[in-house]
């Protein structure tokens, strides 16, 4: 594989930042890390594989990250990176586009698999909601990538990697986005691609009551909950950050045990990397036991018990 000259990441959020880092050290030689925080975050984007963090400070409620539209956009057209990678958070998607116009070029979003040919770059990402990959390449001094989570695995932190620490000017936007009100979300942060072992549940669960009996046998097993999308989008039981596939988290973990789920590819593709999948699903035919290493044909809520009380007993 070719290595590219300079790989930059935009740290939206902190936590993810490790992924791309790896990401970057993969295929370039140096790799810079554009963050809103305080110096310490900075030092841990270095330990995490930065050579460079181009800081712009600490976050008021205004300007808002969208409004360093500007700034980065004068950082990259300095700097010319080969690459600028994004995470794929909502607001991540909109500065790359919004940095992508600005370069007059294209964002290539969701990418699963980052590809060098020569100092250019090329993505795969899915189409056909999961059924197709498609490959593409733009040609500008520097490619915005989204990039799926998942894709890469963090390296471990390393105090001894050296660093430097610019501190950016902000650019003042020609337009700002005024702040009008502020809601706090219901829902709990999560980061299902940290977790080794992940329990998922679908459309099998008759009602949200029920998802105690899921959470305590995930608590038995040291697993994340996550879910299809029907759980999260449309019932939403849980919240959207949990749900598996496609449009949701892709995920590697060592252990996937899926309850209740049909198997569909749009879910699936968020979880065939996982080293060992389980499947509980009272159809035989269900799709998922194609696809299953183990698979029970049963009843969750008849396995379920069961399991946990197996589980507790080991404890
Ligand atoms: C463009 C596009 C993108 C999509 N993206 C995603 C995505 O990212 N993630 C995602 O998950 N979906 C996604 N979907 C939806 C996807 O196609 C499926 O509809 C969804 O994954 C089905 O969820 P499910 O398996 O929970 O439900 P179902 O398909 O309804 O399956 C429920 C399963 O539960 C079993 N069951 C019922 N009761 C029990 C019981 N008591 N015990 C054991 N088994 C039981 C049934 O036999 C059945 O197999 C997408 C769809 C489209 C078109």
């Amino acid at each position: 594989m070719n290595i590219l000259k300079k790989v930059w990441v935009l740290a939206e959020k902190q936590a993810g930042l490790g992924q791309l880092c790896a990401g970057g050290r993969q295929l370039g030689e140096e790799v810079s890390v554009i963050l809103w925080g305080e110096k310490e975050e900075a030092d841990q984007a270095i330990r995490m594989g930065a050579d460079k963090v181009y800081r712009l400070g600490v976050l008021r409620p205004e300007p808002l990250k969208e409004d360093y539209v500007e700034t980065i956009l004068k950082l990259l057209q300095e700097e010319k990176p080969d690459a600028l990678f994004v995470q794929p958070t909502k607001r991540g998607k909109l500065i790359a586009g919004r940095l992508a116009a600005g370069l007059g070029t294209s964002a290539l979003v969701d990418a699963v698999e980052i590809l060098t040919d020569g100092d250019k770059v090329q993505i795969q990402h899915m189409v056909y909601g999961g059924a197709a990959f498609r490959t593409e390449r733009i040609q500008p001094q520097t490619a915005i990538v989204t990039i799926g989570t998942g894709v890469f695995t963090p390296l471990a932190e390393d105090s001894g990697h050296q660093g430097t620490v610019i501190e950016v000017e902000f650019v003042e936007p020609a337009v700002k986005i005024k702040l009008l009100e502020k809601k706090s979300k219901a829902s709990a942060e999560v980061n299902l691609n940290a977790a080794k072992r992940v329990v998922g549940v679908g459309r099998g669960l008759v009602q949200q009551e029920d998802l105690r009996m899921v959470e305590e046998l995930a608590g038995l097993l040291e697993a994340e909950v996550g879910c299809s999308r029907p759980i999260a989008e449309g019932m939403n039981w849980l919240p959207k950050e949990r749900y598996i596939g496609v449009s949701g988290a892709m995920l590697k973990p060592d252990l996937y045990l899926a309850l209740g789920i049909s198997g569909q590819v749009q879910h699936m593709v968020g979880v065939n990397q996982a080293k060992v999948i389980v499947a509980i699903n009272k159809d035989k035919a269900a799709p998922i036991f194609s696809q299953a290493d183990y698979g029970i044909v049963g009843d969750f809520y008849k396995v379920l018990p069961s399991l946990i009380e197996k589980f507790k007993a080991e404890h």
